[in-house]
Formats: C-alpha cells, structure tokens, sequence
C-alpha cells in the first residue's frame, strides 16, 4: 500500500500532489467575440453560409490529420469535423503550441520550455533576467531564440517596477510579448504567423468592457516589448490601433490554459489548429496535456485532442470552454462575457432539463426525485416525481447566495490562507446540505472539490486515521456528483477516481476490520480491495479521458502501476488467510471441505 510519506511527496508542490484540482473545466484560458467570414490558408475569403469544407484548398494547419477537416458554418465560423468515425479514447490530433508561458507562480516549479517539473538536481535559472528556468541546457538552447528578446523585456520591466510584486509581467502580457517576438522571427509570411492571423478576433463587435480590458492589455504589451513610438510596432505587422486591438482580441478568444498531466494550471497557451475547435456544454472531446510515454521531454508540451466519446463521421468535434458543472445560467454567462456567444448546445438547448443534476434540490418527502432550483421570480416548486410542494424556497435561495459568496472567498484564500479558507468550506457545507441542494448542484459541489483540495493540501504529517477517513469520505463524494454530472471517461472524472483510489490505498494508522461491509470507508482487507476496484475503474476512464495510446498519460501509468501493486499484496492476504485456515484446528465432527 502507498505510505504517508508517498502521499506527502507527491503533495509536495500543490501542483503535483493530487490527481485532482479545484475549480473549472475550462478549456480556454481567457477570451472574448463574434463571427466573422474568416481568410483561410490562401487568405481566400470565406463567406460562410451553410456547412462548407475548406481545408482541400488550405495551406494552413498541416498537424491536421486527413481524419478531420475544417469546415465553416452561419452558426459558429469555422469548426473541426469528423471525416471518419472515432471511439472514446481515440486521438484526434497532436500539435505543439505556437507559444506557451507559465505563470508567475510557477516560473520556479517548471521548466519554462518543456514545461516539466524540476528533475532531480533542480531548475537552472537564467542568470541575465533572473525571472524564467530551465531542466537542461538543452531547453535553454530551444528558447533563446525568444528569451533573448524576452529577457532584455524582463529586465527592463523589473527595473521600472514600483515595488517586487509586480517585477514579473502578468502571463497574458508575457504570452502577447513572445507571440509577438516570434511573428517578428518567423516573418509575416510565413504558415506560422498566418495561422496566428486567420484565429477569429471579435474586434467590431466587443462589448464596453472588454474593450477597456483589451486597451488595458494592450497598452501593458507595448510598454513591455519597449515600443517608444507608434511606427516601432510595423516590425511586429502592427500598422494601426485596430490592429493592436486584434493582437488582443485574438489572444483572448483563442488561448486555452496550459496544464499539467493530471489537469493542474501551469499557465497560458496559443494553438491555432486547437482554437478552430468550438465549445460545447456537452463536448465530444477534450485537449490534455497527458505526456505521452513516447512523446520526447524536449518537444513538450504536447497538446492531444481526445474523443471522450464515440464522434461518426461527419460530426462536429466539441470541447468545452468553460466548465461544464455549471447550471445554465451560469454557463451562459460565461460564454457570453468570455467569448461572445450564446451557447445553443444539446444540454443548453433543452429547455433546462427540468431534472438537471447541476440545479437541483432534494424532494421534499424524499421520494427520490429532485425539484429545479428556485429563482427569485419561479413560480411554486414542486418535486418533478411526487409534486410534494417546497416550503423552503427563502432558506434555499439564502443557502445558494451564503455558498456562493463563501465559495468566491475560498477560492481566492485557497493559497495565501489555506486553514480559513479550510474553515470557510467546513463551515457552508452543512448550509447546503441542510437546504437539500444536490452535491452535484452549484455550488455545493464547487465548495465540495475545494473543501477535498483544502483537506490534501493540509494533511497532517502524521494523519489519525479520522483524518484520513475523512479525506477519504469528502473524495468519494466528489466523485459521485461529479458521476451525475460528467460522463465517463471525462478527465476530470477519472482523475477523481484515481484520486480516491490513492486513498483508499494508503495504509490505516488504526485499521479496524470490525468495521463491517455497512461503513464507508471499510477497514483493513476489504478497504485495500475496495482500492483496487476504484483504481481498476479510475485505469479504465483515464484511458478515455487521456487516449488509449497513451496508455491514459502519465496518471494512468501511475495508476496501472499501483493497481499492480495492489494485486500482489491482495495475493499475499488471500495466501495469509488460506495458511491460517489451514492451520486452525477443525471443531470436532465437522467434515474437511472438498472431501
Ligand atoms: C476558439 S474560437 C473557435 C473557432 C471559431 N469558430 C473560428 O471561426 O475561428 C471561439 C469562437 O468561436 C465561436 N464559437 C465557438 N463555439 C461556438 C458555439 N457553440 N456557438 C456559437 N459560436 C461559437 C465564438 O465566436 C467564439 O468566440
């Protein structure tokens, strides 16, 4: 079984510690826009009027395999569709970002090239600006060509900083910088810079305030790229303010969050080929950053785009650019000040799946059916199954606004204050619970995930087996609501599953195998295969969630692994259990089994 001590090195960053993370699903990282008809490879215009194929006549995104291809829509510009069929766990496609930065945070924890944790002799810092940091000289050589513009921006930017907290540039500054530096490199002709071009900007149609935020960014990036006059930007094919306004408004609709093999935020990222992909509530894939066992160190980060279920030829590919645990008002709002758009999808098009496990509360005599969640202007509620009327509606809207509010809060102490935010989660759940709102429901399941992140990250040195009973109860039930509300294979899902799995694995301080079948969690024999079952069905999602081929990245190795290992030692115990049958002595008259 797994040691304390193994489960404290593997939450030694809070970044590697667990299969899990707090917080969304989201896909893209930042954004914002509408359609327009969009230049393709040849920069000939398109005009998009009913489902069209265009990628016979492009020169653009050549990582496409000829599996897929682009076609473009009245309803959402240009997409990805299938050309053949594909299963769960298939790979759509590989491809490398344009650009990638980590952020701030995470400058020191990770190779700023390849994006891998510090090896073991640790990361090497660049000695000029001080700022980013490598595994190996060989990733430093890969990026000088951008750093050594890079770096004389860090510098500069730290030497006119007014104080150390804001020395380092935000992420999306620097992430525009280096677009910018290598358009300059590589040449406004060339594939490259024109697949940067052709990504959609919503620049005629941005509402008030994003345009503030954009100008914001904007005037950010050309202080840090050390512009001192308007026509220093032509070097970078900058020739009016729309222009700059498109840098922008193209970063914020395309880039997606960088991330770590089990799901973790590392930073921002820009693929062209990626962002042709639209959003759905109800994705039929998702991009991973699973590091591949044949992938090498050097090219990563790698981005896979997984079917995480069987797609038809023909068929739209969807990911999800927000997270999709959220009700529908809430998903919509998303869409619409991030990317601008209102999302029309399956689970958005229904009107509200009146049974939705996201927005829901428990019937009130218990039936087993569930009511929609009130609204300040609904009419009465009633349970959908037996009609038993709400009386609760006050305490349940009170409930949702108190967890609301203490989940915004939780959130942002989550690292600067880890034990309020702790007693923040501890104190709403029971609210929640006590107005009956589902655990898949927003936001008891949020404040749910946070609560199980906040446990992990403070997890005592040496754990009472309360503690560890307790962390173990939390996860299970993140991993039920998350089942409502996810399909499997999802992996956000199946990281749940490998997570409680692993500690379900972790030896008991005080195993009490009186326990009985009955309590959750059991004890002793029955606890460690009761961690096998969990870690075999967490193995069989994340080769979905992660590709097959990948043998599901590097958390499904990991977790092939431990099933391994787990298997022997149940082998032991079997043995164990037969030696000692055999040697009890038979009560007298009673007959030798088998005989
Ligand atoms: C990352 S881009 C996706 C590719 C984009 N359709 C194109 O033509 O380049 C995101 C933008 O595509 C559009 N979009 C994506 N999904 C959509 C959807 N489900 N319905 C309507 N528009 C969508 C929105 O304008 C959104 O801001």
């Amino acid at each position: 079984m797994s040691s304390f001590s193994d489960l404290r090195a593997k939450r030694k960053t809070k970044e590697v510690g667990s299969f899990l993370r707090a917080g969304g699903t989201s896909q893209f990282a930042t954004t914002n826009d509408p359609i327009s008809p969009i230049a393709d490879a040849g920069s000939e215009s398109l005009v998009p009027t009913e489902t069209k194929s265009v990628s016979a006549n492009s020169s653009l995104y050549r990582c496409l395999p000829l599996s897929v291809d682009i076609r473009v829509n009245l309803e959402d510009g240009r997409g990805i569709w299938a050309k053949k069929a594909f299963v769960a766990g298939d790979i759509l496609f590989i491809t490398k970002p344009h650009v990638h930065v980590l952020s701030t945070r995470n400058l020191e924890l990770f190779c700023s090239s390849c994006t891998s944790s510090a090896p073991e002799g640790g990361l090497k810092r660049c000695t000029l600006c001080r700022v980013v940091w490598y595994c190996s000289t060989q990733c430093q050589n890969n990026d000088w060509s951008v750093h050594k513009k890079e770096c004389d921006a860090l510098q500069r930017w730290a030497a006119g900083a007014p104080s150390l907290d804001v020395a380092i540039p935000a992420e999306p500054i620097r992430c525009l910088g280096r677009l910018l530096w290598m358009k300059q490199k590589k040449k406004a002709t060339s594939v490259w810079a024109k697949e940067i071009e052709a990504m959609q900007s919503h620049r005629t149609s941005l509402p008030p305030e994003a345009v503030e935020g954009h100008t914001h960014l904007a005037h950010a990036v050309v202080r840090y790229l050390g512009v001192n006059a308007p026509g220093e930007l032509g070097a970078f094919g900058i020739q009016t303010a729309a222009d700059i306004v498109d840098v922008v408004s193209r970063f914020t609709t395309n880039s997606l969050t960088l991330t770590t093999p089990s799901l973790t935020p590392l930073g921002i990222a820009v693929s062209p080929p990626f962002a042709l992909i639209n959003h759905s509530c109800d994705p039929n894939a998702v991009v991973v950053f699973p590091r591949a066992s044949n992938d090498s160190r050097a090219q990563e980060p790698l981005m896979h785009v997984v079917a995480i279920r069987d797609i038809a030829p023909d068929e739209e590919i969807f990911t999800a650019y927000i997270d999709t645990t959220l009700p529908k008002p809430l998903r919509q709002i998303a869409l619409r000040t991030a990317y601008n758009f209102e999302c029309k999808c399956t689970l958005c098009n229904n009107e509200v799946p009146r049974d939705d496990p996201r927005e829901a509360v428990d019937c009130p005599r218990s039936c087993g059916g569930t009511c929609p969640l009130p609204t300040e202007e609904d009419s009465p509620l009633r349970c959908i199954k037996c009609k038993a009327a709400v009386s609760t509606r006050g305490a349940i809207i009170d409930a949702l606004r108190v967890g609301q509010e203490g989940l915004d809060k939780a959130t942002a102490l989550q690292i600067s204050d880890t034990p309020k935010a702790l007693q923040l989660t501890t104190n709403l759940l029971p609210i929640l619970e006590g107005a009956k709102i589902l655990p898949s429901s927003h936001p008891r399941l949020a404040l749910m995930r946070l609560h199980q992140s906040l446990l992990l990250a403070s997890f005592p040195v040496t754990p009472t087996q309360d503690a560890l009973d307790n962390i173990v109860r939390t996860t299970a039930a993140c991993v039920s609501a998350l089942t409502a509300v996810l399909r499997a294979g999802h992996p956000i899902r199946a990281l749940a599953c490998a997570e409680l799995g692993r500690l379900l694995a972790v030896d008991e301080p005080a195993p009490d195998v009186s326990r009985g079948k009955s309590v959750f969690p059991p004890s002793g024999p029955v606890r460690l295969r009761l961690a096998y079952d969990t870690l075999v069905q967490a193995r069989s999602e994340l080769l979905i969630g992660f590709g097959a081929r990948n043998e599901g990245g590097e958390v499904g190795r990991e977790v092939r692994e431990m099933v391994v290992r787990i298997e022997k030692e149940l082998e032991v115990w079997t043995q164990r259990m037969k030696d000692v049958m055999q040697d009890t002595p038979k009560p007298k008259g009673s007959k030798s089994l088998g005989r």
